[in-house]
């Protein structure tokens, strides 16, 4: 058996591995991530501890991370249909429905927490609410669902967070971008009329059109992979409160069985009618 001792070496193990990486600026593991700062983000408010409230809190930062990186790569895919570099739009969309697959997933996780805890502490949260998750109305009106109404429903805004969202209403959206591939590539994008009519001609000649087609079945997928959020959403919701108003002041299920037909891209939906 060979051991440790009779490794050909000049230094030891020990030696070899701490001179590892260590030159110029002193960059760690927790420093590049900064682990300080996000790992005493978690302040519970309920006194005594409820459990479950670190989980509760846990979920809802991570799904404000990933809200963070697909603001980035829609943002990114929305540049490169505008810039006509369709396939670099098409290689970060795919990527934007992996990250959304997670999203939906990550409900499992919640759903592990039964009503009776979170009573524990829902009455410590209100009148916040995910209702206000700024990055979340970012990516609808990103996406194409614009609707100022929200910006002045928000109570309690950062003036920083105010300018995001208006900033965001004032910036072109994933579906301006795709009509200019549209036009990109010969095709009428005027009206819905026009726009529809190209989409047939797309889908009729897919050998003409396989970039265009595929960058159409994409955003569609963006479009589903949101409303199976909203929809398990809904459902976790029912689960844990039932019918009970939101802590946000809205109806709570009933508000939220409202957004479900929301769609970001209808003339994709409505292809399907004509086809
Ligand atoms: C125990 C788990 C949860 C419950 C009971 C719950 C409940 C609710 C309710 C009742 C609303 C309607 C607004 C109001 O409060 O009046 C709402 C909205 C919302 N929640 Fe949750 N939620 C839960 C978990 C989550 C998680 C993990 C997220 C992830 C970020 C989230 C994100 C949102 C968003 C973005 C809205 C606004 C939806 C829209 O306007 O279409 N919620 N939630
Ligand atoms: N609106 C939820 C409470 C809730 O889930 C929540 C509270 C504060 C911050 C984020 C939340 N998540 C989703 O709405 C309720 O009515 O029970």
């Amino acid at each position: 058996m060979v051991e440790w001792s009779t490794v050909t070496t000049d230094q030891s193990p020990d030696e070899a591995f701490v001179s590892f990486g260590e030159q110029g600026a002193q960059l760690t593991y927790g420093s590049y991530l900064r682990l300080g700062q996000l790992l005493d983000s978690q302040h519970l408010e309920s006194d005594p501890p409820a459990h479950d409230e670190l989980l509760f809190i846990t979920i809802h930062q991570v799904y404000e991370l990933w809200f963070k990186q697909l603001l980035h790569e829609v943002t990114a895919a929305r540049d490169a249909m505008t810039g006509g570099k369709v396939w670099w739009a098409q290689h970060l969309l795919q990527r934007v429905h992996v990250i959304e697959r997670v999203l939906v997933q990550q409900v499992d996780v919640l759903e592990t927490m039964t009503p009776q805890d979170f009573l524990e502490f829902r009455q410590r949260l209100a009148p916040a609410s995910g209702f206000q998750s700024v990055q979340f109305r970012e990516l609808e009106f990103l996406s194409g669902a614009k609707d100022a109404t929200y910006v002045k429903r928000f109570r309690g805004l950062t003036e920083e967070e105010q300018q995001r969202l208006t900033a965001r209403l004032d910036e072109p959206t994933l579906w301006d971008a795709f009509l200019d591939v549209l036009r990109a590539h010969g095709l009428a994008a005027g009206s819905d009329e026009e726009v529809s009519a190209s989409m047939r001609t797309v889908a009729h000649d897919r050998s003409q059109y396989a970039a265009v087609w595929a960058l159409g079945e994409a955003l569609l997928q963006h479009d589903e992979l949101a409303a199976s959020w909203r929809a398990r959403h809904v459902v976790m919701v029912e689960r844990m409160i039932g019918a009970k108003s939101g802590t946000g002041g809205s109806s709570g299920s009933t508000y939220l069985r409202s957004r479900l037909p929301m769609q970001y891209f209808p003339l994709l939906w409505n292809l399907r009618s004509e086809l």
